[in-house]
C-alpha cells in the first residue's frame, strides 16, 4: 500500500489536510488516534471518527511482528509479517536505530547476500516502509532509520521517497538520521537531491576493481567505482553529510592490499566515512569472514593512510547471519552457490 492510497481514504472521508496529518503522524509515531488533550468528537469529522478503528485496523496490519530474534549487542532482528502473508525483516539497532527492508528479495543478486538470492519477489510499498516504523516504535524509541534490510531501494524508488518524505516530517526523524543505502544508480543521484527530505546516503563500494565489483554485484548498474565515489561526493558536499561506504569484507577476495590502495586512491580527501563490516556468515554462500586481526589492521591501516574508517559488526549477527537469512529460514532451506576466492577464481573459470 502507498502512503498516498492512504491519503485518498482519509480525504474520501471528509478529512482536511489538517486531520490527514494527524492521523498519519499518530500512526507513524506509534501513537492512539485518540491520544492527546483534544476530543476527536471536538475535532475529526463523524465520518471519518467511525471509519478510524477500521483504519487503525488496517495500518496495524501492513506488518506484525511474527517473531524476534533478541542479539547480545542489544539488537534484535524482526520477522515482519505483510498483509499478503510475504515476510521481510527488520532490526532494532542500538543506540535507537532501525533498519528496515524496501523489497521482498532483490534483482541485483549480490553473491553474498541471502535477500539476493531468489531475485525480486514484489516491492514494499510506502505504507508498509512506514509501518515497520510504526511496529518498531510500538517496542521501543527510533531516532535513526537505516534502510539497509532487504531489498535495494533504488529499485522500489518512488515508495522509499514517499516513505522517507513522511518519516523526515511527520515522523520526527533528523534527515542525516535516514540513510539510504545503495549499489549506486543514476537515478538515486537524480531523485535524491529533489526531495523536501535528503536523506544520507551510504554507498556498497565493496570493490574498487570494476571487474570483481561486476563479480561480487552481478546486476548492479554498470557505474565504476571511481564514477560512484564523484557521484557520491557531489551528494555529500550538496546536503553537508559525509558518504558512508559500505565495504562487507570476504576473506580472500576484497581485503588484499590492492584494495587497499584502491581505497586510499578513490577516498583520501573526501567527504566521506568507510564503514569495513566483515561478512556476516551465510552458511552455504561460500564466503568466508576475514580473521579479526587482518580486519582490524585493514581499518588501521586506511585510517593511518587519511581514509577515515569504521570496523562496524552488523547488528544482530549472534542472532542470525546476514540480511535476509531469518526470512530464507522461515521460507525453505534452499540451495546456494560458492564464488571461487582469489588463486581459485582463474582455475575455476570454465575452459574456452
Ligand atoms: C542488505 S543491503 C540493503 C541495501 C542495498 N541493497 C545495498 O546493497 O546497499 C545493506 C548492506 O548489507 C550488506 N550485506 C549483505 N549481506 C551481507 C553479509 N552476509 N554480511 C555483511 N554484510 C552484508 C550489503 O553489502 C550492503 O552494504
Ligand atoms: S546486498 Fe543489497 S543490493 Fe545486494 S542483493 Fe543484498 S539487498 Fe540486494
Amino acid at each position: 500500500m502507498r502512503i498516498l492510497d492512504l491519503r485518498l481514504r482519509l480525504r474520501a472521508l471528509g478529512a482536511s489536510p489538517d486531520h490527514e496529518a494527524r492521523v498519519l503522524r499518530q500512526w507513524v509515531n506509534a501513537q492512539p488516534q485518540d491520544a492527546g488533550k483534544r476530543r476527536l468528537s471536538d475535532f475529526l469529522p463523524l465520518a471519518l471518527r467511525n471509519a478510524l478503528p477500521q483504519v487503525t485496523a488496517d495500518l496495524a496490519g501492513l506488518a506484525t511482528l511474527q517473531s524476534e530474534h533478541p542479539g547480545e549487542d542489544g539488537s534484535a532482528r524482526l520477522l515482519v509479517a505483510l498483509n499478503d502473508g510475504q515476510t521481510v525483516e527488520s532490526v532494532l539497532l542500538p543506540r535507537d536505530g532501525l533498519c528496515v527492508s524496501t523489497q521482498v528479495g532483490c534483482a541485483v543478486g549480490c553473491v553474498f547476500c541471502m535477500t539476493g538470492r531468489d531475485g525480486l519477489l514484489r516491492q514494499v510499498g510506502s505504507a508498509e516502509i512506514v509501518a515497520q516504523v510504526a511496529l518498531a516504535r510500538s517496542k521501543r524509541f527510533v531516532k535513526k532509520v537505516v534502510f539497509m534490510g532487504m531489498g535495494e531501494p533504488a529499485h522500489n524508488l518512488d515508495n522509499v521517497m514517499e516513505a522517507i518524505d513522511l518519516l523526515g516530517t511527520a515522523g520526527g526523524i533528523g534527515h542525516k538520521n535516514l540513510v539510504f543505502s545503495t549499489v549506486g544508480d543514476h537515478r538515486v543521484f537524480e531523485r535524491l537531491p529533489q526531495g523536501p527530505v535528503r536523506p544520507a546516503l551510504a554507498l556498497s563500494l565493496h570493490s574498487t576493481k570494476d571487474a570483481l565489483r561486476r563479480e561480487l554485484l552481478p546486476r548492479a548498474p554498470r557505474i565504476a567505482p571511481d564514477e560512484l565515489v564523484e557521484l557520491g561526493e557531489r551528494y555529500a558536499r550538496a546536503t553537508g553529510y559525509p558518504i558512508q561506504y559500505q565495504w562487507t569484507l570476504l576473506d580472500g577476495i576484497n581485503d588484499g592490499d590492492d584494495e587497499i590502495d584502491g581505497i586510499v586512491r578513490l577516498l583520501k580527501g573526501k567527504y566521506a566515512l568507510m564503514n569495513m563490516i566483515p561478512y556476516n556468515t551465510n552458511e552455504g554462500l561460500g564466503f568466508a569472514r576475514p580473521a579479526p586481526e587482518k580486519a582490524a589492521a585493514i581499518a588501521r591501516t586506511l585510517q593511518s593512510r587519511g581514509v577515515l574508517t569504521k570496523l562496524r559488526q552488523s547488528a544482530g549477527q549472534d542472532v542470525e547471519g546476514g540480511c535476509g537469512q531469518l526470512r530464507a529460514r522461515s521460507v525453505d532451506g534452499g540451495a546456494v552457490v560458492r564464488m571461487p576466492r582469489r588463486g581459485e577464481r582463474a582455475a575455476a573459470r570454465p575452459a574456452g
